[in-house]
């Protein structure tokens, strides 16, 4: 923006503001003050380009030399209205969920009030004078920015590399400090100098109500009062501090979008391309112990009627499954079947008002559900990776690539800054970045989808995790990169006997990396059977039928894409029964009424379905309007 004339023109303007709040009492302080009789309330003239007031001093002077006092107790507030601010909107982070909605609700309240109201009631509150006034604008622009700063950083805190920071166990005060206000820096600086527009405005109000600054001292507000009740004399005496207002606030208003850009120009230009994958977890020294112990029945992750519900919603419905050391296994299933819950369950990344229980649920050895809350990210920290899918949002944008990847190092290798850094770069060299020691210094948005999911996968190398969950990470890739992340993961696994769980919507990735499928419907696993016997040897109806609607070279290009009829079953109402029978083409009424469990059949495959040993007529239709995936 300082690049544009506006931009230019705004800076200059800001400069002046500033440079006449240092220079002005300097250079003109004396003649400000200098009394004379012999010309009270002169009008404008060659002599006195504003005229005087009623002891004969110099308007103009007075106005110049008033901008220290205005500029700088506008600032006083804006910064008070700002720290304040940021400290009620950040407490829902830091404080957790229950304290941080009663801070929420009062920030609610209270910016109900209209600011200038807020203003007057502390100012009379705290007294008149500057001293009352500075606090009285301050706690009055608090709740709007508070406001802002929760909403912006609800965002943030949403996204994956806040999840992915937490899983590595990054302290609630170092995720907000790292990863939430840098991001949200941009926006919050340009409120803030447009606040110290505002207040700008509202001191000289109140000055000019007579509760700002006191005699002697003067600011334009006081200026603009004292000119006004001569306005029909000497107009410009109420003019001049008048036009210093406007001026001065524009300065403040228009300045902000630059300086915004010259601290966070990273956020506003990081683009979409390709998925990623997030965070990382390293291994400390104990986690070999627990290896050892896992390695005793060679079980990563132990989960037994597992649910996550939100209120009287049950989106996953009791599912049970087990990881050994180097096993990948995929979850397959219509969207909204329950696939990312489990994963986030299994994170321990499903936030309130959800609700995760389960009859087991062990990670190398530990109860999850009975490690105390604090000690969780510690434990997941040191063994699980997390890969996401969404580009956007896996990497923070406003951090170099080396220095993320550094940071797990930091956390849980209690490495120092410069080693954490170089294995940083041997990281992204092992996942085949060219020239990595640059890259390493690059930002996320300089790098292709492709590379950051990499990148990431290399962030999980940081340590030696035990389990990789990757939700969906080749999704926004192209073909090509597709396959070389694929493969990579592959490799990871293959070179460090490392778990992988991957949800996909897409049998063919699931088919190309794991070694077992579990078919997720309405928040059930209704099949679990090995990859090999994924094609041919599927036994439940509503695997063959996601089968059948995924297209391959023999399929007729001239007839329509083949769907499964009617959608997907609804968390909040799954129908009596089993929830696949309102589209199985086998159901019976015992269907509708029974809901079938998931049943070993002896030959390494689980199956829940009635009619699982009957060969079914094809339950595919033809697409149809309003119908499908
Ligand atoms: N925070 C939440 N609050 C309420 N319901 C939720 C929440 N998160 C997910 N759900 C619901 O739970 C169900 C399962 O969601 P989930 O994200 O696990 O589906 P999925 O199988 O991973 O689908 P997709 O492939 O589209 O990601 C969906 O119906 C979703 O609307």
């Amino acid at each position: 923006m300082l690049r544009t004339p506006v931009g230019m023109a705004t800076a200059v303007l800001l400069g002046v503001v500033l440079l006449l709040a240092v220079v002005a009492p300097l250079l003109w302080g004396g003649r400000a003050d200098a009394v004379d009789t012999a010309h009270i309330l002169a009008p404008a003239s060659a002599e006195h380009w504003a005229g005087t007031d009623n002891l004969g001093r110099d308007i103009f002077f007075r106005v110049l030399v008033a901008t220290r006092t205005s500029v700088w107790l506008a600032l006083l507030s804006t910064g008070l209205g700002v720290a304040v601010g940021l400290l009620l909107g950040t407490a829902p982070l830091l404080l957790g969920p229950r304290l941080g909605r009663l801070v929420t609700a009062a920030v609610n309240i209270a910016v109900a009030f209209p600011g200038l109201l807020l203003a007057l009631s502390f100012a009379v509150i705290f007294g008149a004078g500057a001293s009352g006034a500075v606090p009285a604008i301050g706690l009055a622009i608090a709740p709007g920015f508070a406001r802002l700063t929760q909403t912006l950083a609800a965002t943030v805190a949403g996204r994956d590399f806040v999840a992915a920071a937490r899983i590595a166990g990054v302290g609630r005060v170092r995720v907000l400090l790292r990863h939430v206000l840098p991001n949200i820096a941009e926006p919050l600086l340009v409120n803030a100098t447009m606040a110290a527009g505002g207040s700008l405005l509202a001191f000289a109000g109140l000055s000019f109500l007579g509760l700002g600054v006191q005699t002697p001292g003067y600011d334009w507000g006081r200026l603009l009062g004292e000119g006004l009740n001569g306005i029909y004399l000497n107009p410009a005496a109420a003019l001049v501090p008048g036009v210093a207002v406007v001026l001065a606030g524009l300065a403040f208003n228009l300045v902000g979008e630059a300086a915004a850009k010259a601290v966070g120009p990273r956020t506003t230009t990081a683009p979409a391309r390709g998925a990623s994958v997030d965070v990382a977890a390293p291994a400390e020294r104990r986690g070999a112990d627990r290896a050892g112990v896992a390695g005793q029945d060679d079980a990563v992750l132990v989960v037994e009627d597992l649910r996550v519900s939100f209120g009287p919603v049950t989106p996953v419905r009791g599912v049970g499954f087990t990881l050994r050391r180097g096993e990948a296994v995929g979850i397959v299933g219509e969207s909204g079947s329950g696939k990312s819950l489990t994963a986030l369950a299994v994170a321990q990344l499903i936030e309130q008002p959800g609700h995760v229980a389960a009859r087991r649920l062990e990670f190398l050895g530990d109860d999850l559900l009975r490690t105390p809350p604090r000690a969780r990210p510690r434990l997941l920290g040191t063994s699980l990776t997390m890969v996401f899918q969404d580009p956007m949002t896996s990497f923070n944008p406003v951090q170099r690539i080396g220095r993320q990847l550094a940071e797990v190092a930091e956390q849980h290798l209690g490495q120092r800054r410069g080693p954490a850094l170089a294995r940083a770069v041997d990281r992204l060299r092992a996942v085949r970045i060219p020239g990595a020691a640059r890259r390493a210094r690059q930002f996320p948005h300089e790098f292709s989808g492709g590379m950051r999911q990499r990148a990431m996968i290399g962030m999980g190398l940081m340590g030696e995790p035990k389990l990789i969950i990757a939700d969906e990470p080749t999704t926004a890739l192209d073909v090509t990169v597709q396959r070389q992340v694929l493969s990579l993961l592959a490799e990871v696994r293959a070179a460090d006997d490392v778990a992988v769980l991957l949800i996909s919507h897409d049998l063919g990735v699931v088919e190309q990396v794991c070694d077992r499928v579990l078919v997720m419907y309405a928040g059930r696993f209704v099949e679990d059977l090995p990859v090999a016997r994924l094609r041919g040897g599927a036994r439940h109806p509503y695997t063959r039928a996601l089968l059948g609607a995924v297209p391959d070279l023999a399929t007729d290009r001239d007839q329509p894409l083949v769907v499964i009829p009617g959608r997907p079953a609804d968390p909040a109402a799954p129908p009596p029964g089993c929830a696949f029978a309102p589209r199985c083409p086998l159901a019976d009424d015992h269907c509708g009424r029974a809901d079938p469990a998931l049943v070993d059949d002896g030959s390494g495959g689980r199956v829940a379905c009635w009619h699982a040993d009957e060969r079914p007529e094809p339950v595919l239709s033809a697409a149809t309007e309003g119908e499908g995936r």
